[in-house]
């Protein structure tokens, strides 16, 4: 591991899924790399693998050729365990649906996470608050998604996803449920903590506004990442 290497590097990945119909080659090499700081948009046409490329950046899935290096290690192809050691401590998630902890508060939903990668429950509790009042919800913290409209609950979800300051923040469709203005505002909000973390984004959209106001766009093109 190295301070100069870049938060995430996806070198040559495959993967493959087995089908009734055989092989279905998603990913036939794909190479990424996200600098500190940089913040890219992924857009694609359906079915073509972002999520699968989601997947893998995030560690959820390990690749069947190829490697990922999170801050310059080797860590696509660990063990579960190890994997999810550093998933917790360095990536951030936020999903289409957000997957709120539904009996939970919406300050209990960011202040869950820290508490898996070892912060003290008041840190947690202070941190979750600032990052709730960041993304407009002062005065919601106590909850439960239930009671929270959908693009409340995605901004819970924005702001568990930075919880533990990732250096890697992974996003599918992170504003889908916020109408026009919200999504400016929190995108932005997004970004500029991405940026101010010196973290990196790799965000998943159709949205062409949103894609825009990335640093750059790639797409996926025969199972490779190709610049839009
Ligand atoms: N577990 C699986 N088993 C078999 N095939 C799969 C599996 N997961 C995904 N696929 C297939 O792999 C291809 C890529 O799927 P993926 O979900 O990564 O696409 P996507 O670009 O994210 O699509 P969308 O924009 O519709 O969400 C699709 O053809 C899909 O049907």
């Amino acid at each position: 591991m190295s301070d100069a290497a870049p938060p995430l590097r996806l070198e040559a990945v495959e993967r493959r899924y087995r089908t009734e119909a055989g092989e279905l080659p998603v990913l036939t090499g794909a190479d990424l790399v996200l600098q500190a700081g940089e913040i890219v948009a992924l857009v694609a046409p359906s079915g073509t693998g972002k999520s699968t490329l989601l997947h893998l950046a995030g560690l959820l899935e390990r690749p069947d050729g190829g490697e990922v290096f999170v801050e310059g290690q080797a860590a696509g192809r660990l063990p579960d365990d190890a994997r999810t050691a550093i998933r917790r401590s360095t990536i951030g998630f936020v999903y289409q649906f957000h997957h709120l902890l539904p009996e939970f508060t919406a300050e209990e939903n960011v202040v869950l996470p820290q508490l898996a990668a070892g912060a003290s429950r008041a840190a947690a509790r202070e941190r979750a608050r600032a990052l709730l009042e960041a993304f407009g919800l002062h005065g919601r913290e106590h909850h439960r998604p239930g009671r929270l409209s959908g693009g409340e609950q995605q901004r819970v979800a924005i702001a568990r996803a930075l919880a533990n300051a990732p250096r890697v923040l992974l996003a599918d469709e992170p504003t889908g449920n916020l109408d026009v203005a919200t999504s400016d505002r929190v995108f932005a909000e997004l970004l500029d903590a991405v940026r101010r973390h010196g973290a990196a984004a790799l965000v998943a959209t159709h949205n062409p506004d949103l894609a825009r106001r990335m640093d750059r766009i790639v797409t996926l093109r025969e199972g490779r990442v190709v610049p839009a």
